[in-house]
């Protein structure tokens, strides 16, 4: 069984997703990246060439980082899909056609920097697959011999196998400096290195040997090669034969650890080895021995200055630590403290176990802290994002629920509990003279609730309008009635139980009214509590009510008004009884044209329609007494509740009309006066068997228009309009969740650039492009948008290229649907037409004559 690789989505290395969303269509695009921010070598380069380039990655960094219209030549075995800007060649670099090629595109121009990346297709063996590797880059240098100018740059992949250091050398060379150098985003598992060469020296003649892999990469041959000179090869000193160290056939040298830490200059031995191996646990475990160090450690010959700079400090810091530990080792002992050594050696570990038992305690503790302060701070953070959302208000801590020690008024039994209950000194005490003040005294401590919003009355008692509609619910007032009696002996008492009283509606009052009642049901009736504040009998309490409404303002002046006739004297009078109704009716249910047509129906018509709206009026004229309402025992008048107007009132809205006339008859007497004195007519005593034709005229003239001014609608058409115009509660709150989600959206990707924004191996340049494409990411609602193309005739689908000015996905469809839609819409338009015309006959149509027998 193979070792699976991941695919897709599966691979979580970071370049790999970074150069997903960023659009690079290689990971390896970053290493390039990396590589030109420590020595920039494409900012100044005009004419760049890509050997092995595809997918093209490389390709795309250069033409981002070069000049504008720079030349970029990417070449690979397998075409390049092309790179905007770039040329893109299919070629074998290895090859004298590929050369070729380069030649025609470059002309007369010199490269100023040769890229390659190559790797062989690999899988025979390691060792192979090395060699062939190093034979690309040798073809590779091969090529920018021929096209690089003077002083340019050479950026080759090397594997670091046994013929890394010949190839070195080569490269050593061909330029003035090379730097073997492994960027970030080359995996730290695999054995490529980078060699950036600079300077290219533009020998005259170049020895093919140079180039040759036979050549280079033959055994043992470096020593040799390193006396032959490639810029006058005919000069060439013959080399003094030192030969190899005794058993020592490699320029791979191997020390280990402790022979690396026993040396006082270790850059003597550095000089000389390509590795430290690891003979010491101790040291290997060091917290101090990082991976960076170990790695290091593998091959020695390829590090920068930063690296042998950390790998001299921790040589210096090993070092130390080992002549410490030597020199406790070194301090004598007693004998005796050797024996008392022995018999504390089984306490102490003793005292070890409890102490790491009690290290691990305070570890879990620790950690336990750290997550509850997680949670806090996330739940915080869900809370400012509520604010931020206005979903929740400052300050409104939302329903609180109340403790089981509140004040119950099903707990008290009797008298003698409410005493003591009363007893209780109270919590909260605020200092003031008058009657407010002894009132917060007076809050026993678990009333929660606040006082503000209920009112004070006469006896200094709280009170909410809700209150006496509570009193009402309960049925057992007798009872009550009885049981307060029996407390009013002592004045001072029968106030405090008051008190308590209405504390309690109030706090009931703030509890749902089906609750309100099932609790006023469960208590017990003798609860001493329980009293009508009301003594009033309901017979009075309803005559009082009806008294009540008539002092309000609209009838204020209705007595005054004695020099109106005694019509209106009997209208006033029945008013006073229906005027109720009639304001309801008026203020309430029609629109103004709806009123109109209604009161002009019923002036003019004989019809005995008592429940129309002009009924009420007409019920109180004299004549019309056998329609009008029946008085009730009480001296109420039953009005009987007209279908039709109920079912008027349903469908009317109130229009910005209907509530002009409804403030105008409020707020102006004369208003009101006059609308009345205009329906009043000498056909309103309904009189009977009136001409049809004299009818219809009265119906069109014999009433005033009723003028609203524009300043009173104007008003009501601005207050409906700001209702209209408020978006309903599931918009407002599909519009928060839209926020919420681009908020969460964003938050994601300020960490993202704040991981590109820390990463130090990329240039403000690249950051900026990346930040602005994560943003961009971000903020799109991550639909695409298509458009749709309509295919030109005789053309399929698939034959058709990208029409010009379309970008970014597009559908292209069937020319028909188009034709067929415009059809549709030209028979709508035409629908009905020349219906009334005549059908003419038909024509028979003409068979078509068949060609050939039937079959
Ligand atoms: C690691 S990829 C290059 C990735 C590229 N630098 C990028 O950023 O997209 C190595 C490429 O070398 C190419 N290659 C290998 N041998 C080659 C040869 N002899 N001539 C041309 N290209 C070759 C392969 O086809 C492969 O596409």
């Amino acid at each position: 069984m193979g070792k699976k690789t991941k695919v897709g989505k599966q691979r979580k290395d970071k370049y790999y997703q970074l150069a997903k969303e960023t659009g690079y269509r290689s990971r390896a695009a970053f290493k390039l990246i990396q590589l030109n921010r420590k020595f920039g070598f494409l900012q100044k380069s005009r004419v760049c060439i890509d050997l092995c380039a595809a997918p093209g990655g490389w390709m795309q960094v250069a033409h981002q980082n070069m000049p504008v219209s720079s030349i970029v030549i990417g070449v690979d075995l397998f075409p390049i899909k092309p790179v905007p800007g770039c040329i893109g060649l299919t070629e074998d670099i290895t090859t004298e056609k590929c050369k070729a090629a380069i030649k025609k595109e470059i002309k007369t121009w010199k490269a100023d920097v040769v890229l390659n990346d190559g790797a062989p297709n690999v899988g025979l063996n390691w060792i192979h697959d090395a060699y062939q590797q190093a034979c690309l880059t040798l073809s590779a240098l091969k090529l920018a011999t021929n096209f690089l100018r003077e002083g340019g740059w050479f950026v080759t992949k090397v594997f670091r196998s046994k013929d890394y250091h010949a190839l070195l050398w080569v490269l050593k060379q061909f330029f003035k400096k090379v730097h073997a150098t492994k960027p970030q985003a080359s995996r730290n598992e695999s054995s490529e290195i980078f060699v950036v060469c600079q300077g290219y020296i533009a020998p005259d003649t170049i020895d093919p040997k140079f180039l040759d892999p036979k050549h280079v990469f033959e055994d043992l041959d470096i020593v040799k090669k390193q006396h032959i000179n490639i810029l006058h090869p005919e000069k060439q000193k013959k080399a003094k034969a030192e030969g190899y160290k005794e058993n020592d056939y490699t320029t791979h040298h191997k020390v280990k650890l402790s022979e690396f830490l026993g040396k006082d200059d270790p850059v003597d031995l550095l000089h000389g080895c390509s590795e430290i191996v690891f003979d010491d646990k101790e040291i290997e475990t060091h917290p101090k021995t990082t991976p960076e160090i170990k790695e290091c450690c593998k091959d020695i010959k390829v590090l920068g200055r930063k690296d042998l700079k950390s790998l001299l400090s921790w040589f210096k810091q090993m070092k130390e630590y080992k002549s410490s530990k030597e020199k406790k080792d070194d301090e004598p002992q007693t004998n005796d403290e050797n024996e008392e050594h022995e018999t504390n050696e089984d306490a102490d570990t003793e005292e070890g176990d409890v102490d790491t038992q009690i290290a691990e305690l305070q570890d879990e503790e620790k950690r336990q802290l750290k997550r509850k302060r997680k949670q806090l701070n996330k739940q915080r953070q869900k809370l400012a994002e509520k604010m931020n959302l206005k979903m929740v208000l400052k300050g409104d801590d939302g329903p609180i629920l109340e403790s089981n020690d509140m004040f119950q008024l099903s707990d008290i039994k009797n008298a003698e509990e409410l005493n003591t209950l009363i007893d209780q000194q109270p919590d909260t005490v605020v200092d003031g003279d008058d009657a407010f003040d002894d009132e917060i005294k007076l809050k026993p401590k678990y009333l929660k609730y606040d006082v503000e919003g209920s009112k004070l009355d006469s006896s200094g008692l709280y009170y909410k309008d809700s209150d006496s509609e509570i009193e009402m619910e309960s049925d057992s007032e007798s009872e009550q009635e009885k049981e307060s009696l029996a407390f009013s002996d002592s004045d001072n008492e029968s106030k405090k139980i008051k008190k308590l009283t209405k504390l309690n509606t109030l706090k009931n009052s703030q509890v749902s009214p089906a609750n309100k009642l099932n609790r006023l049901q469960s208590i017990p009736k003798n609860n001493p509590l329980l009293t009508d504040l009301d003594n009033t009998d309901p017979v009075s309490k309803r005559t009082m009510k009806a008294q009540l409404w008539f002092e309000k303002d609209s009838f204020k002046n209705i007595d005054e008004e004695a020099d109106e006739g005694i019509d209106l004297d009997k209208l006033t009078e029945t008013f006073k009884e229906k005027g109720k109704k009639v304001i309801e009716d008026v203020e309430s249910s029609k629109q103004t044209s709806a009123l109109k047509r209604k009161l002009s129906d019923n002036e003019s018509s004989d019809d005995d329609s008592s429940d129309s709206d002009y009924d009420v009026e007409e019920n109180v004229t004299p004549s019309a007494s056998s329609a009008g309402p029946k008085a009730g025992k009480e001296g109420f008048e039953v009005v009987s509740q007209d279908p039709e107007l109920k079912k008027l009132k349903k469908t009317l809205k109130m229009d910005a009309e209907t509530l002009a006339l409804g403030t105008m008859i409020a707020t102006s007497k004369k208003f009101k006066r006059d609308l009345i004195d205009d329906a009043w007519n000498r056909y309103a005593f309904n009189d009977k068997n009136l001409p049809d034709w004299f009818m219809e005229d009265e119906k069109k003239h014999m009433k005033k228009d009723i003028v609203i001014p524009e300043k009173y609608t104007d008003e009501y058409k601005n207050r409906l309009q700001d209702i209209n115009v408020r978006p309903i509660k599931k918009v407002i709150e599909a519009k928060a969740r839209k926020k919420k989600r681009l908020i969460k959206k964003m938050e994601r990707a300020k960490k993202k650039v704040e991981a590109v924004m820390e990463n130090a191996d990329m240039s403000e340049r690249e950051k900026a492009q990346q930040v602005r494409q994560l943003y961009k990411k971000a903020q799109s609602d991550g639909k695409k948008k298509i458009t749709y193309v309509v295919a030109k005739k005789h053309t399929t689908a698939k034959r058709m290229k990208r029409p010009q000015g379309v970008k970014g996905q597009y559908k292209v469809v069937d020319p028909r649907m188009k034709k067929d839609l415009r059809a549709q819409k030209a028979k709508e338009k035409t629908k009905g037409r020349g219906k009334k015309q005549p059908k003419k006959q038909n024509k028979p149509k003409k068979v078509p004559k068949k060609k050939g027998k039937a079959k």
